[in-house]
Order: C-alpha cells, then structure tokens, then sequence
C-alpha cells in the first residue's frame, strides 16, 4: 500500500507503511511467537488471520482543527495543528466517503474548532463508525453543554448529507485531556444503537461501547472462537470483558445453559442484551455492569478479553485455580499476554492464531485456546 500522507511525513501512525503485506504478516507472526516461546512453542500456532491491507478501519478518531469556516479533520502535529486526513486509506471506503460531507457541516455549524495549544474553541473531535451494512454513527466531542443546540438544529442537513446516517451524538468534555472523550453524551437521532452484523449475528453498538476495529477480522476472530466452543461443549460460559458481547453470542452452542458477561461500561452491557434477545434461547445470557477482577469466575468455559494492560494478577490467579476447563484469551498486547500464561501454570496453550486487526501497524490480535493440565 502506498500513502501520500506517510510518504510526505504528514502521518506516521502506519509505521509499516510500505512493507509488502505478506512480509508484515510474517514478522507480526514471529514477533508473536517470540513473546510467547516462553508459555508455549510454535506448533500450537495455526494459520494467522490476514485482512485487507487497506480500507480495513471501521472507525475513525479525529481532532477538529482549523479554522471556523474550513476546518480541518486529523491529527494534531508536535505544534498542536490538525493534519487533515480524510483520505486515509486504511478507513473502509463508506467511512472515507463520509469524512468529505462531515468536514462541511462543522464548517457550517458556525462553532470554532478547539485550539490545543491556547484551550479556546468549542469542537473537539469527531468519532465515526461505519457497520458492515454501510450504516453511520457520528460522535462529535465537544467543550460544552452550550454547543449541542447549534449542532442538533442541523441534524436535518446532516441527515441529507449522508442518508446513511444512523447514530448522531455530542459527548461534552469539558476538560483539557489526552482522552478523547467524557461520559457525558447526548444522543440526537431517534436510534440510539449501530447495528453490527458479523457471521449473521447483530451486535447492537452504542455511543460509548467498544467495537472491534477491523469488522472482517472481528467476523473471523468471533468464528475460530465459536468453532472452538463448539467443539468444547461447554454447559456454561463466562465472557468477561464482554463489551457488545461479541464473544459471548458466537460462543453459545446448545450445549450451555448458562452464558453470561461481565463489562465495566453500562452502555456496552445494555448493547449486549439488545443482542442477545436475537439469539436462539435469549433466556440463557445474562450480561452485568462490573469489574471482571471481582467476579466468580466459575464457568466450564472462560473467555477473557482484557484492554492492552491484559488481566492483571489477581484474575489469572483466580482463573488458574478456578474449575473452568478451558479459557479463551483474546489479547491485542502479546507482552501482557505473556506475563499473564506465566501467572497460569495451571492452565497449558492447546491452540493459538494471530488476526492481522491492524494492518500496516506492529499491532495484532492474538487468540489463544488453554485448557486446564491434566484435565
Ligand atoms: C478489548 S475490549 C473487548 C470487548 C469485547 N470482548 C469485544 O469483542 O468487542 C475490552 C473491554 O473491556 C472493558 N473493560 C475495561 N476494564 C474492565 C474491567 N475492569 N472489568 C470489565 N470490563 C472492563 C472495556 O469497556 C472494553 O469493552
């Protein structure tokens, strides 16, 4: 893949920008199964899970910058100036298309793109998310409860300007901080959810619930789970971390009674028993607000799906002594990985695949089957 912004120095967030595609595979690959030489060795590793080199990215996070009348929709350079990206070609065409239109109505909202270095200005960030059926959710981020009204009046020339809008929101963030984003958010269109559809099953997305990044990969990572608990036939399962609950309603075969989910963020968990109601025998999941570290980790089969820090002691602990047979580990940081098998000796690598989430980028998905020793 070719980029101007990478070749003109304006980007440098793909930093194997460049680098034929099936080379990075392969170093991501080895990179894997050096981190984690330690915990298990290379025949556990099945085929990885390529993507799409480019227009792979459901979702894109921009910074507003610019002027009023022409902003500009990117990333902020070591000045504190916005880079305009709306070309970026590792967003999926449909995104791309909308950032054109997007740009136009901040300009149009008359309210002033926010300044970083001076902390003037009103609009922050922008964040889109594009569904496999080609629908949008569009978040703007801004300074204050004062600038909803400006946007929300113009919803009806949004509306017109990309039809295939689903989901507008403004999240207010009144603070000067490195995250993107507060808890406050006012959701402006009558739909509330992005409906996700992978493998035939609907993961119904909200404003603030995470999303895997690169839908295909997603749709292939849920399926080598699923595939997986087919085969483990487990009576109950437990899917901490579960977000939207991706996890959790591809791994349900007949077999298990008893599904349940465990997420922090409530919008994520009201996402997930959106979805489940979908599923054949919906009485079978329960979903709940909480932290994964404190719950009973009772279950035949675990699927644990941590952020980029991993699960931390105190839960490997809790999983290497607990009944369950087998465990799923999904992890997008093969170093907290590694250092999480090591507190689970109880618990031995059966099978592992790398997903290329990231393409262009060091960055993948690694997941990874355990089943308990001697079991
Ligand atoms: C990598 S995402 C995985 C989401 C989901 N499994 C999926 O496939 O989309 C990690 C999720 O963990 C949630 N999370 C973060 N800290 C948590 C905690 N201490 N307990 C439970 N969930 C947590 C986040 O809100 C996020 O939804």
């Amino acid at each position: 893949m070719q980029c101007d912004y990478f070749s003109d120095g304006r980007c440098a967030s793909c930093t194997l920008m460049g680098v034929p595609y099936q080379r990075q595979l392969a170093e991501k690959q080895r990179a894997a199964a050096t981190a984690l030489a330690a915990a298990f060795n290379e025949s556990s590793w099945l085929e990885p899970f390529s993507s799409p080199p480019s227009g792979y990215r459901n979702k894109a996070k921009w910074v507003i910058g610019g002027r009023p009348t022409e902003p500009t929709i990117g990333i902020l350079d070591g000045s504190g100036r916005v880079t305009d990206l709306r070309h970026c070609g590792i967003c999926e065409p449909r995104l791309r298309e909308s950032f054109g239109p997007l740009a136009d109505f901040v300009g149009g909202t008359g309210l002033p793109p926010y300044n970083v270095p001076r902390r003037t200005g009103e609009l922050k960030n922008l964040i889109i998310t594009v569904s496999p059926a080609g629908e949008l959710m569009v978040r703007f981020v801004v300074r204050a409860r004062a600038d909803v009204a400006p946007i929300a009046e113009r919803l009806p020339a949004l509306r017109q300007a990309l039809p295939q809008l689903r989901v507008a929101s403004v999240n207010i963030h009144p603070e000067h901080k490195a995250v993107l984003e507060g808890s406050d958010e006012v959701i402006l269109t009558e739909q509330q959810t992005l409906p996700m559809t992978l493998n035939g099953i609907t993961l119904q997305l909200r404003p603030q619930g995470f999303f895997q990044t690169n839908s295909a990969v997603a749709a292939g990572l849920y399926r080598q789970a699923g595939a997986w608990a087919d085969e483990l036939q487990p009576t109950s399962v437990l899917d901490m971390y579960c977000g939207v609950g991706g996890f959790a309603l591809h791994c349900a075969p007949r077999s298990a009674t008893s599904i349940r989910g465990v997420e922090i963020s409530d919008e994520a968990v009201a996402g997930a028993r959106q979805s489940a109601g979908d599923r054949p025998g919906p009485e079978r999941f329960t979903f709940a607000g909480g932290d994964a570290a404190a719950v009973d980790t009772a279950a035949d089969l675990v699927i644990v799906n941590p952020p980029r820090r991993g699960i931390g002691t105190e839960l490997a602990h809790a999983l290497n002594a607990s009944p369950a047979a087998h465990v799923l580990y999904s992890s997008c940081n093969v170093d907290s990985l590694a250092k999480d098998l090591a507190a689970m000796p109880a618990l031995r690598v059966r099978s592992a695949r790398l997903f290329d989430m990231f393409p262009q980028t060091r960055h993948s998905e690694v997941l990874v089957l355990l089943e308990r020793a001697g079991g």
